[in-house]
């Protein structure tokens, strides 16, 4: 039977304080309003009206990747503080070459010496492979568009790339012009484009126009603008215009430009003959939704920029929104499998560091410090690694479904030594995983809970982060190294009787003298056990387990011993070239540690 889900409790209203503590604001809500001047700033929604009533791309999701555009060379090269010399923009652009990006971005060739003759260069030298088209970036000034074309002389294929803003603060403030002059200025840049066109030859010519900044001009505006643009360059389904509608500051929630881009996308002309793009910056830090619901409402373009750079909060960051996709399950079409690599490359092109909690690239975004999560980290990876072996085939191949853990570190090209990291935060759980990744120590569950108390307390000690070889030194300390040991096992053979065996060992105390004992027993251990009573040590019940140690030359064992000394459980390890050596020696670690 189905059970019928109960409804839903119903939020309680959270009253809004506005000033003192009011007579009807609930007892739990003791917030109080802010001396902030809020009120310089216009209301949400009162600057342009909700467009839509009837829009559809709350019920859509991502099925596809976008077609993803570069501007790391443009935008996010005007961002920089040393814009990028020739070799840093070549190393960028091999690297966006290599990644699968077919649109590039590759400068602002009117705006200096270093950005032309990067173009020059990348067509004089015949860099750009044959399924990738260069765009360049021009303003609406007929000088500066004449230099674009220069720039792109010779080139196989270009798309020119005319951007000018249109919003009403831009041409009060900044062209102190009327929406009228703009519009002819508009129409004389986009006439002088296709002038500039029809005299290049040899070139596959397509175009770009961005109207700056789309999402607070009035819609209708940009509407008209876009369709007059798009109609004097001949838009066809065969030559489509890219229409790239920036969010150049990004100033509302994503549905609002949500709302915005699928208005566009409905009531533009000849709609197959534009391919609708967007440009989302991240001043809001909602650049990365503001993309994937303007693809939900219609649009098939992405500009952006590798790990966000781009002016002020930057652009959005393609690598978040490619990998969106990936771990929903859709191809990128982008490759990131060396995403370190891409990393590096993108730090020396643009000379930032990428934070350390930057989406799926941070140093710290596939670790964990915290004990719950490393514990079922631990867990989901070894259910993978179940899951692989049941049906036979690498665990790369098993579908991912890890705790804590959006993508798989390893198809990225991480590993999982850095997914969990020790500290005071930290448990037995994130321990034992730390020395079973970098040690290949596979410790029973009493024994993760017994050192885990110890690592705690030299954490908390020390305060910071436990290497793994700082682990593995506890770890020793605590198991295998002891100042003054009871025993050492020096010597040992086995003789198989009718029943089990007869153990002759050799061991040196701790006065240093050597002592011969000898035993029987259902197995070795329990003739060590039933041996060191010859020394007045009483042993019982030892249980052992063991494993090989994956990586060392030749085969070495790990043993883990519980025993019962004196009528207490001691735990002991060791390792050693032989399965049989490596019990005894746990087995005596044991002991030793009971009397330590
Ligand atoms: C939204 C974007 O990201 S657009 C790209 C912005 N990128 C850059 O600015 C980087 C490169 N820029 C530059 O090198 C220079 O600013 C240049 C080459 C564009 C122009 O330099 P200058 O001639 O010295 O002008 P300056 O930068 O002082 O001012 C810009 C002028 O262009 C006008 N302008 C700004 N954008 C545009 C545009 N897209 N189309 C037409 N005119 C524009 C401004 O109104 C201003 O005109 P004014 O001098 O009549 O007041
Ligand atoms: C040129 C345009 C697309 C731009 O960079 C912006 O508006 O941010």
């Amino acid at each position: 039977m189905t059970a019928t889900p109960s409804p839903l409790p119903v939020p309680p209203r959270l009253a809004t304080p506005t000033g003192p503590r009011g007579a009807d604001q609930p007892w739990w809500n003791t917030q109080l309003g802010s001396a902030m001047p809020f009120s310089r700033y216009e209301r949400s929604g009162t600057r342009l009206p909700h467009l839509l009533t009837d829009r559809t791309w709350p019920s859509k999701s991502l099925a596809r990747a976008p077609l993803w555009a570069s501007v790391d060379l443009r935008d996010g090269n005007q961002a920089l503080r040393d814009p990028m010399d020739i070799r840093r923009k070549k190393a960028m652009f091999d690297l966006l070459v290599r990644m699968g990006f077919k649109d590039i971005e590759v400068g602002y060739p009117s705006a200096s010496h270093a950005d032309f003759s990067f173009v020059r260069t990348l067509i004089e030298q015949d860099l750009v492979p044959d399924d990738v088209t260069m765009s360049v970036f021009t303003p609406a000034r007929p000088e500066l568009i004449d230099r674009t074309f220069e720039a792109i002389d010779g080139a196989d294929r270009a798309v020119v790339h005319l951007c000018h803003a249109t919003a009403c603060l831009w041409r009060e403030v900044v062209f102190a012009m009327t929406a009228g002059e703009v519009e002819e200025m508009a129409v004389r840049a986009a006439r002088h484009v296709a002038r500039c066109a029809d005299a290049t030859k040899g070139t596959r010519l397509r175009f770009q126009y961005s109207p700056e900044t789309f999402n607070v001009t009035e819609p209708e505006f940009v509407l008209r603008l876009s369709n007059t643009v798009a109609a004097l360059w001949d838009a066809s389904p065969d030559r489509p215009v890219t229409l790239n509608l920036p969010t150049t500051v990004e100033t509302d929630s994503p549905n609002v430009f949500a709302d915005q881009v699928e208005w566009m996308h409905r009531n533009l002309d000849n709609r197959r003959s534009v391919i609708l793009s967007v440009h989302p910056h991240n001043d809001r830090g909602t650049a990365v939704a503001s993309a994937e619901l303007a693809i939900m409402a219609g649009a098939e373009r992405i500009e952006g920029t590798l790990f966000g750079n781009g002016e002020r909060t930057g652009n959005v960051c393609l690598a978040t929104l490619a990998l969106n996709l990936f771990s929903q399950g859709v191809d990128p079409q982008l490759d990131f499998s060396d995403i370190d690599g891409i990393r590096r490359t993108v730090e020396f092109a643009n000379q930032l560091p990428v934070p350390p909690r930057h989406p799926y690239v941070g140093d710290l975004v596939h670790t964990a410090f915290s004990g719950t999560h490393q514990d079922a980290i631990a867990k989901g990876l070894a259910a993978i690694g179940r899951r692989a072996a049941e049906a036979g085939t690498p665990a790369a191949t098993v579908p991912w479904n890890v705790p804590y853990l959006p993508i798989d570190p390893k198809d990225v090209g991480r590993t999982y030594e850095s997914v969990v990291r020790v500290n005071s935060q930290s448990g037995k759980g994130g321990v034992a995983h730390v020395l079973n990744t970098a040690y290949g120590l596979d410790l029973p569950r009493a024994m993760r809970v017994e050192l885990g108390r110890r690592v705690q307390r030299a954490a908390d000690h020390g305060g910071g982060e436990l290497t793994s070889r700082a682990l593995h030194a506890l770890f020793a300390e605590e198991y295998l190294e002891f100042d003054r040991p009871r025993l050492v096992l020096k010597e040992f053979r086995t003789t198989p009787g009718a029943v089990g065996v007869t153990l002759d060992a050799l061991v040196v105390l701790a006065n240093g003298e050597e002592r011969r004992l000898t035993a029987g027993g259902a197995d070795a251990a329990t003739a060590f056990a039933a041996a060191l009573t010859g020394i007045g040590i009483t042993v019982q019940r030892p249980e052992l387990t063991e494993h090989p140690l994956p990586d060392t030359v030749g085969t070495r064992f790990a043993a883990y011993a519980r025993v019962t000394v004196d009528g207490t459980v001691y735990h002991g390890v060791g390792i050693a070239d032989d399965a049989e050596r490596a019990r005894l020696t746990a087995v005596a670690s044991a002991v030793n540690r009971a009397h330590g």
